[in-house]
């Protein structure tokens, strides 16, 4: 059976994932796996102290992604059929090696692999790059109650752990596909000749 792509779209908070993720899958008429924001219980109170309950919101977000990429394979891959998402799973543990310490940090990462090592991964990620002060006012601009006491230092650490987590995904094998978006001069929401670029580049990548 002939290999469908699985893309995901990538980038710190704030960056653009869902936005692009969401006008790529309307372009390409490919169906979209979104991450579950709103219902979280526990990302207020996560911002409002990160040491208090960063396990119970890295599991639940381990978990819900666990579960879609489950039914991403069953529902899209396993039946040859493309797919877009708004996150690679290996977020989890970019996101987790900031938050979490000691014991807690070795169960994550224990759990983590167990769950996700034999999952099908994305083959091509679309990682959009941004400085601190594009992210910040991307993240004023969607006015997430529960975002907005975020620490720019929190922020600036993740920018640094995204670069490095993408290199890692860039070093697996087989290898994933890459198209890195320069967030800070690239306006596809505004910019229809930039996001048609975006486009072709894709397809150009899925051939
Ligand atoms: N290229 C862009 N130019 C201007 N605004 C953007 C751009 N990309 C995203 N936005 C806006 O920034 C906010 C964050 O985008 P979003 O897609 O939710 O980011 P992410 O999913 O990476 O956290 C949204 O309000 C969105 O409309
Ligand atoms: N600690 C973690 N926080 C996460 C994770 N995934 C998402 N998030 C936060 C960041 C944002 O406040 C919000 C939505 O994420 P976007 O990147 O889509 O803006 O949720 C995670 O795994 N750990």
């Amino acid at each position: 059976m002939k290999h469908a792509p699985f893309i995901a779209v990538e980038g710190p908070i704030g960056a653009g994932k869902t936005t692009l993720a969401s006008m790529l899958s309307t372009e390409l008429h490919m169906p979209i796996i979104k991450e579950i924001v709103e219902e979280n219980p526990f990302l207020d109170k996560f911002y409002q102290n990160i040491d208090e309950w960063s396990f119970q919101l890295e599991m639940f977000f381990l978990c819900n992604r666990y579960k879609q990429l489950e039914d991403t394979g069953l529902q899209y891959l396993e039946k040859a059929q493309p797919v877009i998402s708004d996150y690679h799973i290996y977020k989890n543990l970019i996101f987790a090696e900031r938050t979490l310490k000691g014991i807690k940090l070795e169960k994550y990462r224990k759990i983590y692999h167990l769950l996700t090592d034999d999952m099908p991964k994305p083959d091509i990620i679309i990682y959009i790059r941004a400085d601190l002060d594009t992210l910040l006012g991307r993240i004023r601009k969607r006015a997430r109650s529960f975002e907005q006491e975020m620490d720019p230092a929190y922020l600036e650490q993740l920018i640094k752990d995204y670069d490095k987590g993408i290199q890692f995904l860039a070093e697996q094998s087989p290898a994933p596909r890459i198209l890195t978006i320069d967030g800070n001069e690239i306006d596809f929401v505004e910019n229809q000749a930039q996001f048609e670029q975006i486009v072709s580049d894709v397809k150009e990548l899925i051939q």
